[in-house]
């Protein structure tokens, strides 16, 4: 199959329990919540995304006509120093990337030494072997994926209370505050909630505060 992705850059995960870690970013093109284009953004099922995933048109983006080649690229935007103490890591995100993550990326990233992580809407099943999968639910889409390491929801969405998912499969519990014109008053309001229900923890989006990636 054909991979197509918008981007490939090398950062620390923002968000969620790995934050702070190393790895290299895979963004595929394309969503199944929304098109991409703002013209579209009031009537699509997700209508706060905060990113671009339109095309293959960034940094390292492309079609890769197979999994080896995806790989070879993502090899070469790790630029970590081996270490006993530090596998390699990879996030895949989107878009939605479990549209086009297959079982043979995963053993072709396995191959290569890669850890791989998933930022997914949680619409779609899951590939086998995937090492962290975090499943961060909207509120109008139907989620099949109810089992992971993190449940990460951005908070709040209308309609949607935390407390649903809390009898899900989830290793841990993350609110993340809703970016946006709101951002201040839902930060305030993800930290109340985490004070008030600490089975959640707060998640920030620690990569738009200290200004990278
Ligand atoms: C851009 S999405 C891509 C992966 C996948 N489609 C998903 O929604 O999980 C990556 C992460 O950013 C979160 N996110 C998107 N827009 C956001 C916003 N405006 N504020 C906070 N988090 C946001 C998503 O919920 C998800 O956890
Ligand atoms: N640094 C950094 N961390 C992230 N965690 C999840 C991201 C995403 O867009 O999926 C993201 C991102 O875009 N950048
Ligand atoms: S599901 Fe994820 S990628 Fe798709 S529009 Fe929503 S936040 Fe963006
Ligand atoms: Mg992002």
């Amino acid at each position: 199959m054909t991979y197509q992705v918008k981007e490939i850059f090398y950062t620390l995960q923002g968000e969620g329990a790995n934050a702070g870690r190393p790895a290299v970013f895979c963004r595929f093109a394309a969503c199944n919540l929304w098109n991409g284009r703002e013209s579209g953004r009031a009537t699509a099922v997700c209508t706060f995304c905060d990113t671009d995933f339109v095309g293959t048109d960034g940094p390292g983006g492309g079609k890769f006509a197979t999994a080896a080649d995806l790989v070879t690229a993502i090899s070469a935007t790790w630029r970590g120093n081996a270490h006993r103490r530090a596998k390699r890591f990879v996030v895949c995100t989107g878009g939605e990337p479990l549209l086009q993550l297959d079982s043979p990326l995963v053993a072709e990233l396995h191959d290569a030494g890669f850890e791989i992580a998933v930022e997914t809407n949680g619409t779609q099943p899951a590939p086998a072997g995937i090492d962290w999968i975090c499943v961060s639910p909207k509120a109008d889409a139907e989620l099949v994926l109810t089992a992971g390491d993190e449940l990460k929801l951005v908070f709040p969405q209308e309609g949607v209370e935390p407390e649903r998912f809390e009898g899900l499969d989830f290793s841990r519990l993350l609110l993340q505050p809703m970016d946006g014109p709101d951002i201040a008053a839902n930060t305030r309001r993800t930290i109340e909630y985490c004070l008030e229900n600490p089975q959640w923890r707060l998640s920030m989006q620690t990569h738009k505060y200290i200004g990278i990636r």
